[in-house]
This record gives C-alpha cells, sequence and structure tokens, in this order.
C-alpha cells in the first residue's frame, strides 16, 4: 500500500498544496487533469525525483519521504520515456534489478519473462536510440516492472501508440499488477484508457486531488487475463 499524506511541492510559481491520496495492493488508479494540473510533478514527487516542502510518502507504513529513488520499491515510466541510451535494451530492462543487487539468475529470468510479456524478445540486444516509439515504450513499462516494485507510476504510457501495441501494453500490464500485487497509478488525458484500466480515478485541478465521483469502475480492467508474469521471492 502506497499514502501519499499531505504532500507539497514547489516548482517555479507552480505549486501542489496539501495533495494526499492512497492505493491499496493491486489497485489501478488514473489519475487525470489538464495540461499543467501537476500530474508529472505529483508522480516525480512520489518517485522521489522532486524536493518536496512538506508532507510525506509511506509504503506499507514505511515512511519513504527522505529515501532516494533507488531505495524505493516503486516503478516509474516517465512521459518521455527516458531510456538509458548508452545501455542496451536488455541492460536497461536488467537496471533495476542490478541497483538491488539481484541474483544473476533471477535478474537474468525476470528480463526474459518481461521481455516476453511485452513482446521485446527481438529488441533485447538493440540500442534504445534505434528502437520505435511504441517498442521504446514498452522497454520504459519493462524497466519500470522488472524489479517487481509495490508501486508503478506511469505517465502517459499509452500516447501515440497504435490499437494494436495499445492493447497489447494494457494486457502486460494488466498481467503484472495481477501477478505481483503492485498498485499502479496511471496518468492519461484519455477517458477510454480510464475505462479500461481503473478501479476508480483522481483528478488534480488547482494543485489538489480529488475522487471523479463521476467514473464509474467497469470492471473490464483485465480480470479475466491470464497473468504471464511470476511473482519471485524478493
Ligand atoms: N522544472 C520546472 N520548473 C518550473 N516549473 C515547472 C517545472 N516543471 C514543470 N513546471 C510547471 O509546473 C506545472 C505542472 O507541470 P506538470 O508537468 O507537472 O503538469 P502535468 O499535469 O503533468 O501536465 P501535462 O498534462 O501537460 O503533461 C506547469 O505549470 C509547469 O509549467
Amino acid at each position: 500500500m502506497i499514502e501519499v499524506r499531505q504532500l507539497n511541492v514547489v516548482s517555479g510559481a507552480f505549486r501542489l498544496v496539501d495533495v494526499s491520496l492512497q492505493l491499496e495492493p493491486r489497485e489501478s488508479v488514473v489519475l487525470m487533469g489538464p495540461n499543467g494540473a501537476g500530474k508529472t510533478t505529483l508522480l516525480e514527487a512520489i518517485c522521489g525525483l522532486r524536493r518536496i516542502t512538506a508532507g510525506s510518502i509511506h509504503l506499507n507504513d514505511r515512511d519513504v519521504t527522505l529515501e532516494p529513488p533507488a531505495a524505493r520499491a516503486i516503478g516509474y515510466v516517465p512521459q518521455d520515456v527516458a531510456l538509458f541510451t548508452t545501455m542496451s535494451v536488455r541492460d536497461n530492462l536488467a537496471y533495476g534489478l542490478k541497483v538491488r543487487r539481484v541474483a544473476e539468475d533471477t535478474l537474468n529470468e525476470r528480463v526474459r519473462e518481461v521481455a516476453q510479456a511485452l513482446r521485446i524478445v527481438g529488441l533485447l540486444e538493440r540500442s534504445p536510440s534505434r528502437l520505435s516509439g511504441g517498442e521504446a515504450r514498452r522497454v520504459a513499462i519493462g524497466r519500470a516492472i522488472a524489479f517487481e516494485p509495490e508501486v508503478v507510476l506511469l505517465d502517459e504510457p499509452l500516447a501515440g501508440l497504435d490499437e494494436a501495441t495499445r492493447d497489447e501494453v494494457c494486457i502486460a500490464l494488466e498481467a503484472m499488477r495481477q501477478a505481483t500485487g503492485a498498485a499502479v497509478l496511471h496518468v492519461t488525458h484519455e477517458p477510454r484508457d480510464a475505462e479500461r484500466l481503473a478501479d476508480r480515478v483522481l483528478r488534480l485541478e488547482s494543485g489538489q486531488v480529488r475522487h471523479d465521483e463521476r467514473f464509474v469502475a467497469s470492471g473490464a480492467a483485465g480480470s479475466d487475463r491470464q497473468p504471464r508474469l511470476a511473482k519471485h521471492p524478493r
């Protein structure tokens, strides 16, 4: 479970003020809101990439507010993907496992599983600079989930994908969520993503988060899909 308590962030003239939210394990929450509302700023603050001026972040009752990003069990897919261009796709996927000193055989198995689930096995030895936009997005998702984080933060991961790739990525995300029990916070501007992926929807407006009462979960969030990623002991 992740709990954000009264988070305050100052970014130039922009402010997030007393933002609170909570995600249960395996819960899929979509975060919507207008351009510039602070969705990216909020995700960056939760994963430790933005300094917060007040408030706290708790992962399973552990206060991680002052921990560096790599010490938090939080996977992040940034809006601009930001793959490590000096590494192969395989090494991008392995990165989160390496920094957490996961044994090599487990690491290799995990990379293989994630690559299969996201259908990027054929890309493993490529450089990220030679990927299409959709391929790069899938690699970024793989890098974020390979170390089996407790929470995954996704900043518009489906933007710009064609319908078939979009479906594949949605299925892989749902499989990951079902198999690992990770909670997912997913930023999108697309109501259809919310309908497909969300258990509930939050709206960020005027620096504050509120529940979208109009949203009713359709139950279409992949509960009928077979998980393809196995859970490994931490
Ligand atoms: N490094 C920065 N320095 C100063 N202001 C910033 C910085 N990064 C973002 N901002 C400002 O903070 C506000 C929130 O930006 P943010 O990217 O979090 O919004 P968003 O909701 O993710 O927008 P979008 O839907 O367009 O992606 C904007 O007004 C933006 O101009």
